[in-house]
């Protein structure tokens, strides 16, 4: 998957602003609060996706613009594509986000999701190693959805069979038929949630060592990285059914369902120890960053085509020659990366591009601080056609 062009009006702090990436590496520079954050924000909503950033659609319209506009061509496989999209403000003839592809109206931006392929890496992504186990599952099954249609729709079939479990523990002993329908209700779970544990186990096997070898790498083979799944039971329907039956009387007096996928967890284990507890922030980072760069690759592997990747706001907190391996090693996949830090500016091989105050530049801004060290503009610079 490759962004060709850009073209971004009244979006955010972005009044009209152009880019041409490179089909590798590109830094986006400049100081905090400019737009860097807002530009990548912008080729993530290109998937049809929601904002990473959790924000609703009339946040991203410029303030005092009606709508924001996005334009972009890219290329998956060998096709070149266009795609065009709006956010309409709520006074707008079409209100939220809608998409033209290749000139073809198609409603709704999510129609288009899976055309234009992402994955992005933001801060909030650290609660990975350091948070609790829901964001792990959360993690995993964002991935899963993108890999397989199919998944979402088990999921919630999976999660309403749980509501309606707790509501029945709940009132288990005012409910006549209790018993039976606790039965039913775990006959339908340990169908469907063995359905999603195979799916989880499965995508596992092919992401953990993905994401170890990154780690090796980022790490300059230092460190290792393990990822371990941590199934709630034996895979399989039955075994599933039997750990039901095993907790029936402790979810009686909890009044709520204690085992199965809604309660598995995914071990990060960083040099041998749990990272959410003995990681240092540069290790919690390198690690989620592993991930994510293990994400892309397994759904490059599955899907025939590797996702863009947006790392916001990734440098901070790693030393030198981490920052180096994501400056200068990053070969044949697209790649954004954000950064204030001007030291940075001098150590990449991508191509450089600008932001302040809601404009992008290929040049840096006068005035703006350029490290002696930065070689003048020339093709050797950029790994364009690498
Ligand atoms: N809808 C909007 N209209 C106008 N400006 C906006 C809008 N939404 C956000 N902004 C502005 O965008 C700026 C923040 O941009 P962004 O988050 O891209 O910063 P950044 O360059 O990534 O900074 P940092 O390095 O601190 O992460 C802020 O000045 C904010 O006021």
């Amino acid at each position: 998957m490759r962004l060709n062009s850009l073209k971004v009006t009244d979006f955010r702090n972005l009044e009209s602003a152009e880019l041409t990436p490179s089909p590798v590496l590109t830094v986006i520079c400049g100081p905090n609060g400019q737009g860097k954050t807002n530009l990548l924000e912008s080729i993530w909503l290109l998937t049809g996706g929601k904002s990473f950033r959790g924000s609703k659609d009339a946040e991203l319209i410029r303030r005092e613009a009606p709508f924001a506009v996005l334009e972009a061509d890219f290329t998956a496989g060998d096709r070149d594509q266009s795609l065009r999209l709006t956010v309409g403000g709520r006074d707008t003839k079409r209100p939220g986000r809608t998409a033209r592809l290749n000139g073809v109206d198609r409603g709704r931006a999510a129609s288009v999701a899976g055309t234009f392929t992402a994955v992005v890496f933001d801060p909030n992504h650290l609660s990975l190693v350091k948070g609790g186990p829901e964001g792990r599952r959360r993690f995993l099954d964002a991935a899963l959805c993108q890999l397989y249609p199919g998944y979402l729709t088990a999921l919630r079939r999976y999660a309403r069979t749980v509501a309606q479990k707790n509501a029945l523990l709940k009132a288990y002993d005012i409910t006549p038929g209790a018993g039976m329908m606790l039965d039913t209700f775990n006959e339908a779970l340990s169908v469907c949630g063995a359905d999603l544990m195979a799916r989880r186990a499965a995508y596992l096997e092919r992401l953990a060592p993905a994401a170890a070898q990154n780690y090796r790498d980022i790490s300059s083979g230092a460190e290792t990285l393990a990822v371990r799944y941590q199934p709630t039971c034996e895979p399989g329907p039955a075994a599933l059914a039997r750990k039901l039956e095993e907790v029936r009387s402790a979810e009686l007096r909890a009044g709520f369902c204690l085992a199965g996928p809604h309660r598995e967890d995914m071990e990060i284990d960083i040099d041998g120890q749990p990272g959410r507890i003995y990681g240092s922030q540069g290790q919690q980072r390198s690690a989620v960053l592993s991930l994510k760069l293990a994400e892309a690759s397994v759904a490059g592997e599955i899907l025939g085509e590797h996702p863009v990747m947006l790392l916001d706001d990734v440098l901070s907190e790693l030393d030198d020659s981490r920052q180096a391996y994501l400056l200068t090693r990053i070969e044949d996949k697209q790649t954004f990366v954000t950064t204030c830090d001007s030291a940075a500016f001098a150590r990449t091989n991508g191509k450089l591009v600008f932001v302040r105050g809601g404009k992008v530049s290929e040049t840096p801004f006068e005035g703006a601080a350029v490290p002696a060290a930065m070689p003048a503009e020339g093709p050797d610079r950029h790994r364009e056609g690498a």
